[in-house]
């Protein structure tokens, strides 16, 4: 009898894993966990939704099965992190985040891309604004962020600041603002500037406007590797955006230092990616798809660090970044 000497159980999971995420889509798409604060029957969920009884009892089963539902007698519920993130009700809803990102880091037709190749276009522009929306994925962040991100940005703060400082902060590519945001709300005295992208810069103007916080920060409207981002910072957040600098890290790494004020700091959020571009797993896979697009952003933490270094900027603390998105890193650096 031939063995082979192998054990075929990672495929099978790979298998399993797919299909679990399938059930969660479903989930979310048929807003099964905003009827499912309090016990009810399958019946009672079809009588309100209008779904087929038999099928919907089927797949209550199996959201039972992975995790996502707890069932007593015929009554099912959601289980704690459903209840929090995929109830539509719960102000840390992440269904529709989750549904974009899904998209926007899809691997559909990755085995024709493989065959066909980059779009010739994406590859001689490198934009991550020509593959990304980046402006749906800075309103939608707005929750996201507060799964954990912006907590540990607090955190790493007031390390460093005390909460009567007048800080001038820069939030560079804030996205939603709302690093910015809460720390001009936790610093009283603290004011500043969002910069973003003209496409996208009216999201963090809404959300600082809906906060009250207009006449404390400014936001914006520019290309953070070409235009003014300003100077006299004692706070400049990087979070997310070296990437997107990455046709000239060491020039976008002396404009952040021409911007800060002596002793002043740089709070970076970066992947942590190894300089052979394998690890950490998620980063790989989740810029896979843009990168088969023509993009060719990713940075690695030597190349970053080398950068920084250069420009004047001394890593102070590292901490992983709490929340929804794994593999994340705060580090805070000091401009001596
Ligand atoms: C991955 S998002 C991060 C957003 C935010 N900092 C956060 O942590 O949630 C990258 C952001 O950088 C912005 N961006 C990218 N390239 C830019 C550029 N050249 N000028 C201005 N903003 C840019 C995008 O619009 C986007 O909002």
């Amino acid at each position: 009898m031939k063995n082979p000497g192998q054990n075929p159980g990672m495929l099978y999971r790979m298998t399993q894993q797919f299909k679990e995420a399938q059930l969660l889509f479903a989930g979310i798409e048929l807003d099964i966990f905003s009827h499912l604060s309090a016990e009810a029957s399958a019946v009672a969920v079809a009588g309100q939704t209008g779904y087929d009884a038999r099928n919907l009892a089927l797949f209550l089963n199996s959201l039972v099965a992975v995790g996502l539902l707890k069932k007593n007698g015929e009554c099912f519920q959601n289980t704690p992190v459903a209840e929090v993130f995929l109830n539509r009700h719960s102000s840390f809803y992440l269904g529709e985040y989750l549904v974009f990102w899904n998209e926007m880091t899809s691997l559909h037709r990755v085995a024709e891309r493989v065959r066909l190749g980059p779009d010739v276009g994406i590859q001689q522009h490198n934009q991550g604004g020509r593959v990304y929306n980046f402006r749906e994925l800075a309103r939608l962040s707005a929750t996201e962020i507060y799964t954990g991100r912006v907590q540990s940005f607090l955190q790493a703060i007031r390390d460093i600041f005390s909460p009567a400082s007048a800080l001038r902060l820069l939030d560079l590519g804030g996205g939603s603002g709302m690093m910015a945001i809460e720390c001009a709300a936790h610093f009283p005295q603290a004011s500043g500037v969002i910069f973003e992208h003209p496409l996208v810069a009216d999201i963090p103007e809404q959300f600082v406007k809906e906060r009250g916080l207009a006449g404390r920060l400014a936001v914006w409207h520019g290309d953070f590797t070409t235009d003014d981002i300003g100077t006299g910072y004692d706070l400049i957040i990087a979070s997310g955006i070296l990437d997107f600098a990455s046709a000239d890290l060491p020039g976008m790494a002396n404009r952040i230092a021409e911007a800060l004020q002596p002793h002043g700091y740089l709070y970076l959020v970066s992947h942590q990616v190894g300089e052979d571009f394998l690890t950490p797993k998620e980063s790989i896979v989740n810029w896979l798809s843009s990168h088969l697009d023509g993009l060719n952003l990713l940075q690695s933490r030597q190349s970053i660090d080398a950068a920084l270094a250069a420009a004047g900027l001394t890593k102070m603390s590292q901490q992983a970044q709490a929340g929804v998105i794994s593999g994340l890193v705060g580090e805070l650096y000091h401009f001596a």
